[in-house]
């Protein structure tokens, strides 16, 4: 059987309640949105596999409470990640670009933000699905971009087992043009 998945790694959703971390989750795993505000109760998680340069990467995705009442229990969490040795890679987001009219950060402050902590600054919307794949999409590289050393490996393990598959399966085809796979175009 296929091997599921090539690294795991764990991403953490911070920021303050209400502005839509649980949604972009939702939206990102499961292609859903729930128009209505179900706080978060410490923290939650969901996984996701994406495919990112030929390796599947699967995703832990944590999402904790933004209330300051969960901070105990949400705070343990960034410290554990503030402790990986490879250090953190992180993305700033500003979601819900599709309420314009209610804008309460404006594109250029994110992105001057963003800027000063040296972060890729997305703006997102999980109600009208705008840049979600590609904000988690960009995190997953940069994750990659940051292990590269252990990812050779896994890439070169990766691209024999894909050459190993497809020579079972020719080995399994019967012979004859047919059963050819490649296209003639002249
Ligand atoms: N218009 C719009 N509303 C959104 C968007 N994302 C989330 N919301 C709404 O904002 C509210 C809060 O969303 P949540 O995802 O629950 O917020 P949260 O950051 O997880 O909140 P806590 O769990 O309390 O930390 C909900 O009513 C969502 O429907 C968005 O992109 N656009």
């Amino acid at each position: 059987m296929a091997k599921q998945y090539d690294v795991l790694f764990r991403l953490l959703l911070i920021g303050d309640s209400g502005v839509g971390k649980t949604c972009l989750l939702c939206r990102f795993t499961d292609n859903e949105f729930h128009s209505s505000h179900i706080s978060t109760i410490g923290v939650d998680f969901k996984m996701k596999t994406i495919e990112v340069d030929g390796i599947k990467v699967r995703i832990q995705i944590w999402d904790t409470a933004g209330q300051e009442r969960y901070q105990t229990i949400t705070k343990q969490y960034y410290r554990r990640a503030q402790y990986a040795p490879e250090g953190v890679q992180k993305i700033l987001i500003g979601n819900k670009a599709d309420e314009e009219q209610k804008r309460q950060v404006g594109r250029e402050q994110g992105q001057q933000l963003a800027k000063e902590y040296g972060m890729d600054f997305y703006e997102t919307s999980a109600c009208t699905n705008l840049n979600i794949k590609e904000s988690f999409t960009r995190l997953t590289e940069l994750v990659l971009q940051a292990h590269k050393k252990e990812l050779d490996g896994v890439r070169t393990r990766a691209s024999n087992e894909m050459a190993l598959a497809e020579l079972e399966e020719d080995e399994s085809k019967p012979e004859g043009p047919a059963n050819s796979s490649k296209t003639c175009w002249c």
